[in-house]
């Protein structure tokens, strides 16, 4: 599925200059233009040079061309969002409610619903550009950049340093090494091994391979007569485009559009969206469904009772209104985006980006965490631990061939693939004075994570008529490439003996924690093609470099807080299983049986999917097959997290629920990832996950409370319907009680959150939210019941509209009061207490109700409303009623805990990690 990088497409508006987007066609025909010239007609038409543009011309030419950023995703303005808030189902529910008040001539109950629309509306464009405030904030955070090579005068030297990629201008010179994202559409000027993911732009998976021209050759279009138009297609080797990431190899290359002229930025309108929905999404639809459908049923039932006890009545219709209102949670969008806003704002101090904001739900959902081992469970530390030939005796010789193939893999530019191993063995190579700038490069055969081998082909001054290829990697890869090895006293066949004697040491070394390398070289005659990985065969194997990396302290805690917090943990590694099976022996996980990546490809997604549940370690695995783990621990039910950093880890940071990577991560991966890491180690995972159940409970206590309290009004109506010859509340009145309850609810996105509540994966539960629903609302009924009853005593069996009145305003006090009550009582596992009690905003929203429900029937609103003065003895009672409501509340809640616990234990231990529901 196509995909779009966010630090590309979801910054900040662009300026008036790149506003002007022109066309595919257009687009083609100069990328074309430029694909037909010769490299250095390229560099002439955008005043550049191989030694980089001066930072003044950079900066004139940013000013005319604007921000290297695609236009099209400007910040909606304020009407598109207001449409859009208008548009969403419960606010036009409550708009044809209000229109079908209006024309039946109910103008108090249309206005209020105007009312309730227009807070609704307003509070959630508010939000929605807060929320987009916070997001670009954070997303500012961890910006991407780019290795550009600039000169500060015309007679300064080029030097190559990183800037934020919207700084980008045409003419430009970038290097490009695996993990990076190809920042603008370029002109490649040199290459080594270069292939380009284009997925973004094509859909295609498999890398294209792409490669420069020579330098004052005019590029060879005749085959196939293509035009000059179709060499600005994607298919056009000599160009990269915008939005595709480097998948192997190195380059480097002229810009030659930015911004919105790129291809990317031409094709952008048509890109999907980056992801199918995820569960926060499918949640929150699930949830507003059903109380849509619940509010489908109920008001009509209401008016059906009603109808059928008192006659078909315009106020029998007007009452089911205001319960289908009622009934609506037009604010819950606003209390979702305000809760994760907040999610994410308290995640930032904790040194965690979310970059986009419903992943703070997700992360809380989490229960399982797929990591590789890298710099999570080690510190990323790496140092050269030993160099041995290949019986296993020191020997510095080994040591400058592995780094000769690391100084050489960065060709000069950049590096090929520069990892944590390449850059050991190089300061390794310099501590000790081993030269590695003797020779010269001829070509790379770079590294990739399912060969897991480089290879780099070198020509040395003393032996001017061979070229020697130098080959190093996994032990078991390159072995499988030699037929020869070197001893002391020459070179030997490789024995199938010797063969199993040197897998045996590699297993021995790895089961120590020792990355084992193996090095081999091979000559070959000197030749004027590209070499190939096909050339990695009839090798003569050298020895061996070991590499330590040491443990990190915190990953034993943190595997076990998370383990305490029902999140398993497993392992993804390319590494080899006895190096990982010693790394997580270290860090306190069980390693059980290691799944090897070989052994998964025969199988099924099904018995994929049982057997990634079983398996804690996984080694030896390429980027597809993470992914594929991934996804089928996903598809059997799992809400999965993937942390890793490396260019092996994107596919799978993609297809998990929630992708989280660190700050030092290759820029791919810190694209593809929903989360960055300021600090990259499991404990703040572990504050991650936690901010994201915080963030979930307080959006279910807000969906608990409402609905069971509104539910148990619905309830109470329709009791009162049968028991009452007049109606329990005006409409009007239900529709003010209903704002007024719903504002106050707000706050509950910055409540506290009892500890309970975080120690399970927890995600949306609808069938769970139900039971609550049905087993709290009745106890509410029960208290409107006693109320309505000591009401009919102070007003009579059939009273006068002034005594109506009278009842109608002990309704709404109480109901008010028993719902500020109910925040209260429902908001945690516990009754309130010194120790759990609601945060101030949420003590400030229910001081508010109080205060309303004391005060309206005797403010000046009273009369319009249909309300009246309450007498003290009514008052009194109304009080004792709510205490009656807050003991029944509090037994009901303790009983359902205890009832939804004993079943959740009942239904197996959670040691399996399973989210709790609810
Ligand atoms: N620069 C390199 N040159 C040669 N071989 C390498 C290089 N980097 C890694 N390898 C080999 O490839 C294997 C897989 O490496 P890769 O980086 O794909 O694993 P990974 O899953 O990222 O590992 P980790 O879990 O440690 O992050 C390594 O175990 C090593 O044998
Ligand atoms: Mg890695």
């Amino acid at each position: 599925m196509a995909w779009a990088p966010d630090s590309l497409t979801a910054l900040p508006p662009p300026q008036p200059e790149a506003a002007e987007k022109p066309g595919l066609p257009e687009v083609r025909g100069r990328l074309g233009e430029y694909a037909s010239m010769p490299v250095l007609q390229v560099l002439r038409r955008l005043s550049s040079g191989p030694r980089g543009l001066e930072e003044d011309t950079a900066q004139e030419l940013l000013a005319r061309h604007g921000d290297n950023i695609i236009a099209g995703s400007p910040a909606p303005r304020r009407a598109t969002r207001l449409l859009h808030a208008l548009t969403n189902p419960f606010v036009l529910i409550l708009l044809v409610l209000g229109g079908v008040s209006a024309v039946l001539g109910a103008f108090g109950a249309a206005t209020v619903i105007g009312v309730m629309v227009l807070i609704s509306c307003w509070l959630q464009v508010r939000q929605e550009q807060r929320f987009d405030r916070v997001a670009a904030t954070l997303r500012a955070m961890v910006v991407t950049t780019a290795t550009v090579v600039r000169r500060a005068s015309s007679d300064a030297p080029p030097a190559a340093r990183e800037i934020p990629i919207d700084q980008l201008v045409p003419g430009d010179i970038v290097t490009l090494s695996a993990g990076d994202m190809i920042p603008a559409d370029v002109r490649l000027l040199r290459s080594s091994g270069l292939t380009a993911d284009q997925a973004v732009l094509t859909g295609e998976a498999i890398p294209a391979a792409k490669h420069a021209t020579s330098e004052d050759a005019v590029p060879d279009v005749s085959a196939g007569g293509r035009a000059t138009g179709d060499l600005g297609t994607i298919d056009c080797p000599w160009l990269c485009f915008m939005g595709s990431t480097v998948t192997a190899g190195a380059a480097t290359a002229v810009v030659i559009t930015t911004g919105t002229a790129t291809y990317f930025g031409a094709m952008h309108a048509h890109l999907a969206p980056r992801r199918a929905e995820t569960a926060f999404d499918r949640g929150v639809k699930g949830v507003s469904r059903a109380l849509i459908g619940l509010m489908l049923v109920c008001a009509p039932l209401v008016f059906i009772v009603n109808a059928t006890v008192h006659g078909v009545r315009y106020a029998a219709l007007w009452f089911a209104i205001s319960v289908a209102v009622g009934l609506t949670p037009e604010m819950l969008p606003v209390m979702v985006s305000t809760a994760l806003a907040r999610g994410a704002r308290a995640g930032a101090r904790h040194n965690v980006i979310i970059k986009r904001l419903p992943a703070i739900h997700n992360l809380g959902a989490i229960d399982v965490l797929c990591t590789d081992k890298t710099g999570t469970l080690t510190q990323d530390q790496v140092g050269v631990d030993r160099h041995l030939d290949a019986d296993g005796h020191p020997d510095p010789r080994v040591l400058r061939w592995a780094a000769l193939n690391s100084t050489m893999a960065a060709h000069g530019d950049a590096a090929v693939l520069f990892n944590e191993l390449d850059e050991a063995l190089l300061a390794h190579a310099e501590q000790t004075g081993i030269p590695v700038d003797d020779v010269t490069c001829v070509d790379v055969i770079p590294f990739d994570s399912t060969r897991r081998r480089s290879s780099v082909i070198v020509r040395a001054g003393d032996r001017p008529g061979t070229d020697i290829l130098i080959t190093k990697g996994a032990a078991e890869q390159v072995i499988d490439c030699c037929t020869r090895l070197r001893r002391d006293d020459g070179d030997v066949p490789l024995t199938e003996a010797e063969r199993q004697r040197l897998l045996e040491f590699g297993d021995r070394h790895a089961a120590d924690g020792v990355r084992l390398l193996a090095v081999a070289i091979a000559d070959r005659p000197p030749r004027l093609g590209a070499y190939r990985q096909t050339d990695e065969r009839e090798l003569t194997l050298i020895g061996f470099v070991g590499f330590r990396d040491r443990p990190r302290e915190s990953a034993a805690a943190a595997v076990a807080s998370l383990a305490a917090r029902g999140v398993t943990v497993k392992v993804l590694t390319g590494d080899h299983p006895l190096v990982a099976a010693r790394v997580c022996r270290d860090a306190g996980i069980d390693a059980g049986r290691i799944v090897l990546g070989d052994d998964i490809d025969a199988l099924g997604d099904a018995e994929l999917g049982d057997l990634a549940d079983r398996t804690t370690v996984f080694a030896r695995i390429d980027p597809e097959q993470k992914a594929r783990i991934v996804r089928t621990l996903r598809a059997a039910g799992r809400t999965v997290g993937f942390l890793g950093d490396g260019v092996n880890d994107s596919p799978a940071l993609r297809d998990a629920d929630v992708g989280i990577t660190v700050d030092g991560a290759v820029a791919i991966a810190r694209e593809s990832a929903d989360v960055v890491l300021l600090r990259g180690d499991l404990l703040s995972v572990t504050d991650a996950i936690t901010e994201g159940r915080r963030t979930f409970a307080n959006i279910k206590k807000y969906l608990e409370i409402t609905i069971s309290s509104n539910f148990g009004n619905v309830l109470s109506m329709l009791a009162a319907s049968v028991l009452l010859p007049f109606l329990p509340m005006l409409p009007l009145q239900i529709l003010v009680q209903n704002l007024c309850f719903d504002l106050c609810l707000l706050p509950l996105a910055f409540d506290h959150v009892d500890e309970r509540a975080l120690r399970r994966p927890r995600t949306f539960d609808s069938a769970r939210l139900t039971r609550f629903v049905l087993w709290l609302g009745p106890v509410n009924t029960m208290a409107d019941l006693v109320a309505f009853g000591i009401l009919l005593h102070i007003t009579g069996d059939h009273p006068a509209p002034a005594a109506q009145a009278l009842f109608h305003t002990g309704w709404f006090v109480e109901n008010l009061l028993t719902q500020a009550a109910a925040i209260h009582l429902l908001r945690s596992r516990r009754l309130p207490s010194r120790r759990d009690h609601a945060a101030l905003p949420v003590l400030l929203g229910t001081a508010a109700i109080g205060a309303i429900a004391m005060t309206l029937p005797w403010s000046p609103l009273a009369a319009p409303l249909g309300m009246t003065a309450l007498p003290m003895i009514c008052l009194l009672s109304l009080i004792l009623v709510l205490v009656l409501y807050c003991v029944l509340i509090g037994a009901a809640k303790t009983l359902w805990h205890r009832i939804e616990g004993r079943t959740s234990a009942a239904a197996g231990p959670r040691s399996d990690g399973r989210p709790a529901t609810w």
